[in-house]
């Protein structure tokens, strides 16, 4: 509590120079936090004041009288006096509920975020405690009267709410403060690695002067028919913008000549075509499904046979094929395929999608990584949410190149795992970029783009002597 106490008053200092800080105490453990973070506050010459609810847990009523020891003041959390302090606050911050919440939000303290929210429309600034109150911080879902958060301070690890869904949207900025915990204690307990761009710029291949295209890895698409031509030429050129050194897109379907460094290898049907692929050599890696069409299933099996790394998207995201994979597949749902892969409906994948992710990777093993904002990795270690992203990247072939650069990344040598944490966030990076070059109406062709720079964004973020 210490420890949580302290990060908070450091978040609230590093957003304000000057001003009254407000701190709402709830009864739980999440008000101990607020008075311990008014103590650090007060010491550091910052105008406080605390409002609190009665304690209903000892280490609450423990710092309530270390603030008090030094100093402090408490008074009755009521209306009154809330809308008195909230006309002097410069910034609130919530300490009413935290995990400990359990829907749904009582009147009495509806009321208080209520207040709370309309002082925050006038310019005011709110600092969550852990998950804003009247947030269920497992679930993605908010009940009616929860808090709006400017930032969230959370610890021991992400929290569903804090990531997904309309939940995310109240948390405002958040960030994971470090405890004094036993060495390895979160990463064991907690429900999902959010890895920062420093831990995903470890992962990362290097390239050396005497690099050739045969080291940078050949990588197959085999998608498109007729009619879905788009798909497997996003696919490939999010290959060679994610590093490949020669890509093959072979389809049925009249793909385009989006690039020329693109090789586009036009079959004419897949049962024979499948006789001459078997007789090729094979590539580091290949990607499969991508607007492929009715025989999706039938020439990914074969495909899936060889062993070798392999995505799996799109049309190819079939129940049939469970069980035909291996430990080098990544599967790449959305929530749409997510929901015919489990038999489950669209809306309960994304109202949990951690929990969609692990069933699929039950489902399926390999590697999983359900697409979305954030997309979640699953795989044998545990799961790993995604960091950035865009709202623009919500548009068509955006998956297909995801598709490509994660196919890219398996053919320079990546571990399937390592590939796909490493792969959406280049690709959310690449969005990032995107959508501040392009603002409104991003294409899956400005993202590929950005891909390069997105890629030295993060690898640049390792720790010094890594790059
Ligand atoms: N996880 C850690 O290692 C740390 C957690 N810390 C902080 O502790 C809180 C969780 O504390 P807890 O006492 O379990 O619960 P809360 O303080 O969130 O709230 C319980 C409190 O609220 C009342 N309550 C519950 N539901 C409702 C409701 N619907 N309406 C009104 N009131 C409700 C309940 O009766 C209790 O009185 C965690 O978030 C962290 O902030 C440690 O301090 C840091 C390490």
């Amino acid at each position: 509590m210490e420890d949580a106490g302290r990060a908070v008053a450091d978040a609230v200092s590093a957003r304000m120079d000057s001003g009254r800080v407000l701190l709402l105490a709830g009864g739980g453990a999440n008000g101990g936090d607020a008075f311990v973070a008014a103590r650090h506050l007060l010491v550091r010459g910052v105008e406080v004041a605390v409002l609190a609810r009665p304690s209903t847990h000892p280490l609450t009523t423990l710092n309530r009288r270390r603030w008090l020891a030094v100093g402090g003041n408490v008074a009755a959390l009521e209306p009154a006096t809330l809308r008195r302090e909230l006309r002097n606050a410069s910034v609130t911050v919530d300490g009413l509920l935290g995990t400990g919440f359990t829907p749904p939000l009582r009147p009495a303290l509806a009321e208080v975020t209520g207040l709370v929210n309309t002082w925050r429309q006038g310019g005011g600034q709110v600092v969550a405690i852990d998950v804003p109150s009247g947030v269920d911080a497992m679930n993605a879902h908010v009940p009616d009267g929860a808090m709006h958060a400017d930032m969230t301070v959370t610890f021991m690890g992400i929290k569903p709410a804090l990531l997904f869904g309309t939940a995310a949207a109240l948390a405002g900025e958040v960030t994971v403060a470090p405890l004094s915990v036993v060495p390895g204690w979160v990463e064991q307990e907690a429900l999902a690695a959010w890895p920062t761009d420093a831990q995903v710029g470890t992962l990362l291949p290097r390239r050396h002067a005497d690099a050739h295209k045969g080291t940078a890895g050949r990588v197959w698409i085999v998608g498109g028919h007729p009619g879905t031509t788009g798909a497997p030429a996003l696919a490939g050129v999010g290959a060679l913008r994610a590093g490949a050194g020669l890509v093959t897109v072979h389809s049925t379907a009249e793909v385009p000549l989006v690039t020329a460094e693109l090789m586009v290898h036009w079959h004419t049907a897949w049962p024979p075509a499948l006789a001459q692929l078997r007789d090729m050599a094979r590539p580091d890696a290949v990607a499969v499904g991508m607007g492929l069409g009715p025989e999706a299933v039938a020439v990914t099996r074969e495909l899936l046979s060889w062993g070798i790394p392999t995505v799996v998207d799109a049309d190819a995201l079939r129940p049939d094929l469970a069980g035909a994979g291996h430990d080098r597949v990544i599967w790449t749902p959305h929530p749409g395929e997510a929901a015919r892969l489990l038999g489950r409906r669209a809306a309960e994948i994304t109202a949990d999608p951690l929990g969609a992710a692990r069933a699929l990777h039950d489902q399926l093993g390999g590697v999983v990584v359900l697409k979305g904002g954030p997309s979640v990795v699953a795989h044998a270690g545990g799961l790993s949410v995604a960091r950035g992203g865009h709202p623009g990247m919500a548009s068509a072939g955006m998956g297909d190149t995801l598709s490509g650069i994660l196919a890219a990344l398996l053919g320079q040598g990546m571990s399937a795992p390592d590939a796909a944490v490493a792969g959406v966030r280049l690709h959310a990076r690449a969005g990032e970029r995107a959508g501040a070059a392009h603002g409104y109406g991003l294409i899956a062709s400005d993202v590929a783009l950005e891909l390069g720079r997105a890629w030295m964004d993060v690898a640049r973020s390792a720790p010094a002597g890594t790059w």
